[in-house]
């Protein structure tokens, strides 16, 4: 059998958690080989002294892949890419990938966003991109470090729309087999829209004023705008017919319940550390191009993308 080959791009919060268990599981298994494609630091560190993963769910907490590489034009032929980067790095990505896509090589894009198909597509017409969604609280600690905290991570992948006949049911059970909580759905977008209810307000809201996921759903002055920004998202669903449920928003304040009180979003950290690079365009900006294509009100989702970009940042209520 020919042994599969599977590259995981970006060794960060979503790339460090399930590369990892994929390389634990793999590592001494002829028939699957998991290669790591990281940068600078990152891949110095983890070249020499393997992938860390804090989390209650493994006791051995490093994790060596096959083979890690600087870059994807160092790659020997690949069946199935991972991609765990941040929206902003995505084009940048697609662009290096296009050359080494054929027909049969899979794209798993394990990221935020409801046009994270579209958007690669764009780039890769070939291949098989299989539109996703994740649930994971987990952040890079330092660089070859990551940190996991709650919940197990989980996984939604769903069919390709332009390839329905393509079966990835073999890529979800190697996945499941390496201890990762995975759906494999016909239709995966009700789900990644599901999922942008809940990151794109609860992101928004976190990163405005530095509160946790538990906080915003408990404090009413939160908790009201994180609902106000999920009324526009489903007037914009509406228009565009996703099938939703009709009890979105309470479902979301459910889901977002369910996480541990103290849990941070990763465009919370990403903005109150002050990084250049954010997903604010991802959370907000695609929100506010989205309602002037379809002519729905974005307010809401305005005024917290201007008080974001213009740094207002503080914790105190408006
Ligand atoms: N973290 C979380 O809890 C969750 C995140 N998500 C989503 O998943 C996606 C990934 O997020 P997350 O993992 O947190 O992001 P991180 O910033 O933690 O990790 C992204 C990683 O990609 C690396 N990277 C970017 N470009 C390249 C490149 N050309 N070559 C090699 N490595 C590269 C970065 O490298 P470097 O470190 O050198 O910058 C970084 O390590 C986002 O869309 C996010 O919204 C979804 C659910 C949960
Ligand atoms: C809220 C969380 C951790 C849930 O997976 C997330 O998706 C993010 O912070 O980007």
């Amino acid at each position: 059998m020919k042994t599969k080959e599977i590259t995981i791009i970006g060794l960060g919060g979503v790339g460090g958690y399930f590369g990892f268990k994929l390389a634990q599981k793999y590592l001494s298994d002829e028939s699957v080989n998991i290669s790591f494609i990281a940068r600078e630091q990152t891949y110095k560190t983890v070249k020499e002294n393997g992938l860390t993963l804090l989390s209650a769910e493994h006791e051995n907490s490093v994790a060596h892949s096959k083979q890690i590489y600087k870059s994807i034009e160092e790659l020997p032929e690949t069946d199935i890419f991972v991609v765990c980067v941040k929206e902003y790095d995505l084009e940048n990505i697609c662009q290096q990938l296009k050359n080494r896509v054929n027909d049969e090589t899979v794209i798993l894009p394990l990221m935020n966003g409801v046009d994270i198909y579209e958007r690669i597509r764009k780039i890769i017409p070939n291949g098989i991109v299989l539109p996703s969604c994740v649930y994971v609280a987990s952040h890079i600690k330092e660089k070859g470090t990551v940190e996991h905290k709650g919940n197990p991570g989980k996984i939604v992948m769903g069919k390709d729309p332009k390839n329905p006949e393509y079966d990835a049911q073999e890529i979800a059970n190697l996945l499941k087999a390496a201890g990762i909580d995975l759906d494999y759905k016909e239709n995966s977008f009700p789900d990644i829209w599901t999922k942008y209810f809940f990151i794109a307000s609860f992101g928004l809201v976190t990163a405005r004023y530095n509160k946790s996921i538990g906080q915003v759903v408990e404090e009413p002055a939160l908790h009201n705008r994180a609902a106000l920004i999920m009324k526009e998202i489903e007037a914009i669903a509406e228009k565009k017919e996703i099938s939703i449920p009709e009890d979105i928003i309470e479902k979301t304040f459910q889901k977002a319940a369910s996480f541990p009180y103290h849990t941070p979003t990763s465009l919370q950290l990403d903005v109150q550390s002050g990084k250049e690079n954010t997903e604010l365009e991802l959370f907000a900006g695609a929100i506010i191009d989205y309602g002037k294509v379809l002519a729905v009100p974005v307010l809401e989702t305005q005024l917290i993308y201007d008080e974001i970009a213009s740094g207002i940042l503080c914790p105190f209520l408006p």
